[in-house]
């Protein structure tokens, strides 16, 4: 009896944690990268087998496995504009930046022939690294800018000669303040070289249930809106500013 009154504060310490806000952020962030983590282990050899090494069409595979992964962490994702995707041929994709949780919302909607342009440093993460290499992302160094427009120059070739879509986020980090970051111009350098249209995608504010300093990561919901395209036929380099500019405040006013 006397053991049972001892241990009995003890099996409320776990439930304590349970409860505790702190303890589920960490524990459902830790939960997100070693599944993403095992997710990717899996999702290599099937890249590997199905197309022999580095191919946009290994996005297909990425996309079918992370779609479930929502779930797994208590958030819902709702769509709309989903008709302003059924372009044919290349476009750029253009979206607001908040978090790693980004993804689960890109692999919603990721069309087909769609990969994205990411800071170098991810290639390092592990087999989601791995992944990434292997599902054609292309990888830019943010601190030596002339090295990244280079690559970025060579993707709007790559676009049209493979017919690809690519995904960028012109902000060029993670912000989670709820507003916009200023523009890079990558993204609309990239869109006016190709020639191709720029379809704008606005995350809502992840703040009513993920906060990085408090510590909350609660159940809820992200909302994605796809945007009309914005044509960029017959831009040249001189436009690139004013299409930055539009783009800007489409995004910030919808
Ligand atoms: C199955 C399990 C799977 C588990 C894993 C799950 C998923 C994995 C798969 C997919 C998910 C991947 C998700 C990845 C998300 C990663 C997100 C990121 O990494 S964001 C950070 C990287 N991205 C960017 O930085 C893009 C935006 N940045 C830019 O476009 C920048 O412009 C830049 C090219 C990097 C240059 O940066 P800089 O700071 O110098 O910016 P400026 O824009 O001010 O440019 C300076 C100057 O250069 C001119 N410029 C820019 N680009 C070009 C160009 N291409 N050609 C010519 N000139 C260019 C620009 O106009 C400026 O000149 P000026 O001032 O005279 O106008
Ligand atoms: C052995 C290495 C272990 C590293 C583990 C990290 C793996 C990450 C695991 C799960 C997340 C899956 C999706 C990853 C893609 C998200 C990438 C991302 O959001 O990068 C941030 C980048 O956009 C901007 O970076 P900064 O805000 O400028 O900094």
């Amino acid at each position: 009896m006397d053991a049972l009154w001892m241990v009995s504060p003890l099996l409320l310490v776990p439930l304590l944690l349970w409860t505790s806000s702190t303890f589920t952020f960490y524990f459902k962030k830790f939960f997100y990268v070693a599944w993403m983590m095992f997710l990717a282990l899996l999702a290599i050899p099937m890249s590997v087998v199905k197309s022999g090494g580095r191919d946009i069409e290994n996005m297909r595979i990425i996309r079918f496995l992370v779609r479930h992964v929502k779930y797994l962490l208590g958030l819902q994702i709702e769509v709309s504009g989903q008709e302003h995707l059924q372009l044919q041929g290349p476009y750029v994709i253009i979206s607001n930046h908040q978090s790693s949780l980004d993804v689960l919302g890109m692999m919603e909607i990721l069309p087909d022939r769609c990969t994205t342009i990411a800071k170098k440093e991810l290639i390092y993460a592990g087999t989601v690294g791995l992944i990434c290499w292997l599902g054609g992302i292309v990888f830019i160094n943010r601190k030596k800018t002339s090295d990244a427009k280079n690559v970025m120059c060579d993707a709007a070739k790559t676009m049209l000669e493979d017919q690809i879509r690519l995904w960028v986020f012109p902000e060029g980090t993670r912000n989670q303040q709820g507003d916009l970051l200023p523009f890079k111009k990558g993204a609309f350098h990239l869109a006016v070289q190709a020639q191709v249209p720029i379809i704008p995608v606005v995350f809502s504010s992840y703040n009513s249930f993920y906060h990085r300093k408090e510590k909350q990561f609660n159940s809820g919901t992200i909302r994605l809106k796809i945007l009309p395209k914005i044509e960029t036929k017959g831009m040249s380099s001189d436009d690139v500013s004013s299409l930055a500019d539009k783009s800007y405040q489409v995004g910030t006013s919808s």
